[in-house]
């Protein structure tokens, strides 16, 4: 028996950094997705091994099982009640990744490690397993890469030790039930807390339930979008690291603390606001193009916000003028720094004109491409082996 678990990445709209000292933000899936795919290992020989393959990045890693249970086995509490990673804990689990010498280049990749080793000791308590995990999402781009992942194990995790029920004899995705998607939502939670530090929870609570949610002190508000919304991302390509960023933001917030926290309000309204306009219906006052104007007001005006915060970057800002000569409103996601910019394309923007608008990033080196927005969250499928 196999189980795989599908988890998408998301868009944030408004409200990055901000969530995270208790402003609203509202935040979209994409539809690219991370996939964890889990299996008890077959031969016998391996009845004692757990194996992580991070497909995409062509690295394997594996541990002996009664080692993880030693270093880790009295720090786990009880599957129902997910727990946050205690520093000891850390400890134990960054001298097991230690053991895996994963090459300099592809350090940072460690967190995601860490992050896994405390997922599969909480939920499966020791059982040998192979764990694959491929994914379409840029790492470290803005896109909850990071959420997508610890979505994805914690889902196909908590399935395999039965935790979650979805009907094994259906064939292709099956959602969750409600108390399930809590559960997950929360294990999750505590795998980003390992890789970001700090999370708000809105890139996990997006990636558990998908669609367009409104998020504001780890409690969301599913949005039905009542406008037709078409986002260009671009990946500027320049790395960044969420953990460190959203560090820095505090740091900032603690020496300037009444300019910063006006900075937060006034991001709380904007994005409230932007929330309301999403959804405010056709036959309200509001013609299509004038809705488009005012989303892009907001956007432009959260983006001014984020330079505040510090978190802008020159590739960035080439986004900004590249697509302002076309007259189109772009604003950063995610983390910041770096990372993928969003741009709003209105419904009556020719074809051509979008053409040349990718043109010209892409010969920054950027790369572009067009989300499909606000689809489904996490999913689980049973597959039998031959
Ligand atoms: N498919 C994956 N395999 C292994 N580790 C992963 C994977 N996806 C994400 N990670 C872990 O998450 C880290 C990237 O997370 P980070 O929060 O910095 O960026 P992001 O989630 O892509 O962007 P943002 O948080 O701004 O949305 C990686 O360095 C790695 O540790
Ligand atoms: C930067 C941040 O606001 C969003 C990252 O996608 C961090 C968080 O909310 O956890
Ligand atoms: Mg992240």
């Amino acid at each position: 028996m196999e189980v795989k678990a599908r988890a998408p990445g998301k868009i944030i709209l408004a409200g990055e950094h901000a969530v995270v000292h208790g402003s609203t933000a509202v935040a979209a899936s994409v539809n690219l997705y991370t996939t964890a795919s889990v299996r008890l290992p077959c031969s016998s020989d391996k009845d004692d091994i757990v194996k992580l393959q991070l497909k995409d990045l062509a690295l394997e890693f594996a541990w002996p099982v009664s080692r993880i249970k030693e270093a880790l086995g009295g720090f786990v509490g009880p599957i129902s009640t997910p727990t946050s990673c205690p520093a000891e804990c850390l400890k134990a689990i960054a001298s097991l990744v230690e053991y895996q010498n994963i090459p300099e280049a592809k350090i940072k990749l460690a967190s995601g490690v860490s992050a896994f080793l405390w997922l599969y000791s909480s939920i499966l308590r020791f059982v040998p397993v192979d764990v694959a995990i491929t994914s379409e999402l840029p790492l470290g781009s803005g896109l909850g890469s990071s959420a997508a992942f610890c979505v994805a194990i914690s889902a196909a995790l908590l399935a395999l030790s039965g935790s979650v029920n979805v009907d094994q004899e259906q064939c292709g995705w099956m959602v969750c039930k409600e108390d399930e998607l809590v559960l997950l939502n929360k294990w999750a939670f505590e795998g980003e807390k390992i890789i970001h530090g700090k999370p708000s929870g809105i890139d996990n609570t997006v990636s558990t339930y998908g669609s367009m949610i409104k998020f504001r002190s780890g409690s969301l508000d599913l949005i039905k979008s009542n406008m037709p919304l078409e986002m260009l991302v671009t990946n500027t390509k320049v790395g960044r690291n969420t953990k460190a960023l959203v560090a820095g933001v505090s740091e900032r917030a603690i020496r300037h603390p009444d300019a910063m926290s006006s900075v937060f309000n006034a991001v709380d309204s904007i994005s409230k606001e932007l929330s309301i306009l999403l959804q405010s219906s056709a036959h309200d006052d509001m013609s299509l193009t004038q809705k488009e104007e005012q989303l892009a007001e907001l956007m432009e005006m959260n983006q001014g916000l984020l330079q505040c915060m510090g978190i802008s970057h020159g590739s960035i800002e080439t986004v900004l003028q590249t697509t302002s000569k076309y007259g189109l409103v772009s604003k950063l996601t995610g983390a910041g720094a770096g990372g993928c910019v969003l741009t709003l394309l209105p419904n009556l923007l020719s074809g051509t004109i979008v053409d040349e608008v990718i043109a010209e990033l892409e010969s920054c080196g950027f790369e572009c491409f067009i989300a499909g927005i606000g689809g489904k969250g996490a999913e689980i499928s049973f597959h039998d082996l031959v």
